[in-house]
């Protein structure tokens, strides 16, 4: 997804794209749930606008339930819209303060017909009690109901039409600590109950740990590493990823005494508009060396669900002095960049092919 950036003026000319999204690749199994994490402005938001299709991609493919929905038109949308539905972050400004909670939970009802008029408010009732809320406050507001409260109206309307696939983006941000972990299990709870699969979007590792099985790491636009759980928090291989681990407070560490050594990123973010060559992450990363400027590094499978892109991908603390030897990606026209996992990969220890 690039963004066109005008001139301004009379003759307003496209100067230049933002490069929010380039290079991001993977799967939702049904009824499980991807994490997708990283600093703001990485992109992780306009990669869930674009698979509920609010944002038309400029290049690239999505595919719901097997169909590419990357090209087709918001007609052909419609009928996807009932499968894929997005809880945003801030309640307070994604419901309509005008609106009744009744009129804002039957609306999606009412534009896909689906029920006739007279079970519409049993429905809304019932969606009001499966998400915690007392069915009898259907002709209140949403300026009567407190923060968590809002994001459960904001979560009974996604579930409305019974989706399939949920983009949660930054679902519990906006809310107190203290409410965060009842919104999550209840989500945790509809995923179950109604096997939705989930897109988790959020800046800190630690809200997603919980949630996802399956966790990804965006930096400027890309994913820098996805893995399961366990390898992600365990054995980072991405020198981001590391860092990013390292300021999450750590409780088992905590317990047995001593801290988790911090890694701080040196600067900031560079511009998606003209973003570093080769490897966008060199600019702040203190294992870069020559050829992270010219060369950039695919997305490298290198354990069962496991890929990172990084030529000196190691574990903290064993990062390698030579890079992956580029004959180990398997070269051009490689792979690497395809959603899902393969079922053989490079060991980085051996150099050597692996399989299950
Ligand atoms: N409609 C738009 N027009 C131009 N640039 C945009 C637009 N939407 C997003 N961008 C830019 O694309 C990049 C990615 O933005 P995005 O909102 O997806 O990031 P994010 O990781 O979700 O951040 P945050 O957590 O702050 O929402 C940013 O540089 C942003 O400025």
């Amino acid at each position: 997804m690039y963004f066109p950036v005008k001139s301004g003026g009379i003759i307003n000319r496209t100067v230049g794209h933002v490069q929010a999204v380039d290079g991001v690749s993977f799967q939702v199994p049904e009824g499980s749930s991807l994490g997708l994490v990283g600093e703001s402005g990485c992109g992780k938001s306009t990669t869930g606008r674009l698979i509920t299709r609010l944002y038309d991609p400029t290049g690239g493919s999505i595919k719901f339930d097997g169909k590419e929905i990357a090209n087709i038109s918001q007609r052909q949308m419609l009928p996807m819209r009932r499968d894929i539905q997005m809880i945003f972050q801030d309640p307070a400004t994604s419901l309509n303060p005008r609106h009744s909670v009744g009129a804002i939970i039957s609306a999606p009802l009412k534009i896909h017909n689906v029920l006739p008029d007279n079970k519409i408010k049993a429905r809304v009732e019932e969606l009001l009690e499966i998400v915690g809320l007392n069915p009898e406050h259907y002709n209140r507001y949403p300026h009567e109901f407190s923060g968590g409260q809002r994001q459960r109206i904001g979560i009974a309307r996604a579930l409305t039409l019974q989706p399939k696939l949920l983009v949660a983006d930054e679902p519990v941000s906006a809310l107190d600590v203290s409410i965060q972990a009842q919104v999550i299990n209840l989500l945790q709870d509809l995923q179950r109950e109604f096997n939705i699969a989930f897109l988790f979007i959020a800046h800190d590792l630690a809200i997603v740990r919980h949630f996802c099985p399956e966790i990804a790491v965006m930096y400027l636009g890309k994913i820098v590493e996805i893995a399961d759980r366990e390898t992600l928090y365990g054995r980072p291989h991405h020198p981001y990823t590391q860092a990013l681990l390292s300021a999450v407070p750590d409780v088992k560490q905590a317990q047995i005494g001593g801290r988790r050594e911090r890694i701080r990123l040196k600067g900031d973010v560079p511009s998606p508009i003209n973003p570093p060559s080769g490897c966008r992450f060199r600019t702040r990363c203190q294992f870069a060396q020559e050829i992270c400027s010219r060369v950039e590094p695919p997305l490298l499978q290198i354990g069962p669900r496991h890929k990172v892109a990084c030529h000196f991908a190691g574990e903290l603390g064993a990062h390698p002095a030579e890079p992956i030897p580029q004959s180990a990606n398997g070269g051009e026209g490689a792979p690497a960049n395809q959603p899902g996992f393969e079922d053989h990969w490079l060991n980085l220890s051996t150099g050597q092919t692996a399989s299950a």
